[in-house]
């Protein structure tokens, strides 16, 4: 039998880390990137202008009665530490680490008046997260092995960032780039959004992965058009172009888009009923959940089984070591996605820098499954980044 669950504690941290938007000035990823805030002049140039990264990082500790303690990180910052102090660590202190099952089913049904997606799920994800790492290390085994080992001796990875020409040189096999120009920018920004993806296309020649990653910020005629006027320079897929409520125009650009280019979304969805939705009304060919934000592994579990039994695939947005695990152990999930996070993505640096000791990184966009041979998620918390509790229970 495994020790019980002794204490539930939940940290705040600032700069980078799984709040990976909470980065400094001159970074790519706060360069001008289309969003639904870009309508406001004010708020198009930078999304910290409009609070991208209000939250910063939630740490959760787990500490078992025989002192072995597993933690997580996810975005979520004080408002998620509140949560977990003050409504989540009843459903766990004084429980096995085994009951993850009932102990999530508590988590978001206790929750549910209130929570159901965003803040709420990333704070019950950021708790499944921790447990699971707990469980790895009371068993000394790799979270991977336990959900069934890795179906695949190596990750292939596809690199999100400003440079996909660079990251084509490193090995990865695509390059996701983000786009910088919405529909309040009308046709001359739709062209310079075309005459990006041109040049990649023309610095990665023809058979190198390209994507767009739309950030929420279109709307339906925009991302048709973008979509066929890009398929001239083999766009492979255009991600999360509108609303992540807006199920119904996802249907429609799926069938409006070019044959052959593939609909994506997800990151910003939660829970197996919001994928059972996404799904169902066949929003999308792949979808990505966050699985710091999505319900955790517990949750990702259940939705990845949907996905299989329809031919989705599942490429979990980059949450570092904990969509590793997961890929891994995968048949629907045949690679993974690399953020970018050095600030001209001009080189590979750990994803959730500074927060991890021990992240593993793709070396040659390639990542092996014995990599990730460390108990739990394999990764401690960097001890040179100062941890806030701002609540106890
Ligand atoms: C690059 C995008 O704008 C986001 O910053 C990115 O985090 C996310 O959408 C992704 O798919 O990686
Ligand atoms: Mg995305």
């Amino acid at each position: 039998m495994l020790p019980k669950i002794k204490q539930v504690r939940a940290y705040v941290v600032r700069g980078g880390g799984a709040d990976y938007h909470d980065q400094g000035d001159g970074h790519w990823i706060d360069d001008h990137i289309a969003t639904p805030m870009a309508k406001y002049p004010e708020y198009r140039q930078s999304r910290q202008s409009f609070g991208i990264n209000v939250l910063g990082t939630l740490v959760v500790e787990i500490e078992a009665e025989n002192g072995t303690v597993g933690f997580a990180v996810t975005t979520g910052g004080e408002p998620a530490a509140y949560i977990v102090e003050k409504h989540l660590a009843r459903f766990l202190e004084g429980r096995s680490p085994t009951d993850y099952e009932k102990i999530w089913d508590q988590m978001y049904f206790g929750t549910q008046y209130y929570g159901r997606k965003g803040l709420v799920v990333n704070a019950i994800s950021g708790v499944d997260l921790a447990l699971w790492d707990l469980l790895g290390k009371l068993r000394q085994e790799p979270v991977y092995q336990l959900l069934g080992g890795a179906v695949r001796d190596e990750l292939s990875f596809y690199a999100t960032g400003a440079r996909p020409d660079l990251a084509k040189g490193m090995g990865f096999i695509g390059g996701k780039m983000p786009l910088h120009h919405g529909p309040a920018e009308g046709e001359e920004g739709l062209a310079k959004n075309i005459a990006e993806l041109a040049t990649m296309r023309e610095r990665c020649g023809e058979d190198f992965w390209l994507m767009f990653d739309c950030w929420m910020a279109l709307d339906l005629n925009y991302a048709t058009r973008l979509a066929h006027k890009a398929k001239e320079y083999g766009l492979k897929w255009i991600e999360e172009a509108l609303s992540p409520d807006d199920y119904w125009g996802y249907a429609a650009l799926k069938k409006a888009a070019p044959a052959g280019m593939l609909v994506t979304t997800g990151e910003h969805e939660a829970t197996r009923w919001g994928f059972r939705m996404l799904m169902e009304m066949e929003c999308c060919d792949i979808i990505q959940p966050d699985v710091g934000w999505c319900g955790g592994v517990t949750e990702l579990l259940k939705i990845s089984a949907m996905a299989d039994s329809r031919g989705v695939m599942v490429i979990p947005h980059g949450s570092s070591v904990y969509s590793y695990h997961f890929v891994i152990t995968r048949h629907n999930s045949p690679f993974a996605e690399f953020l970018m996070m050095a600030p001209k993505a001009d080189q590979v640096q750990p994803m959730f820098h500074p927060q991890l000791l021990g992240e593993p990184v793709p070396v040659n966009g390639r990542l092996k499954a014995t990599a990730l041979d460390k108990p739990g998620f394999g990764v401690e918390l960097n001890p040179a980044v100062t941890l806030h509790r701002p609540y106890t229970h």
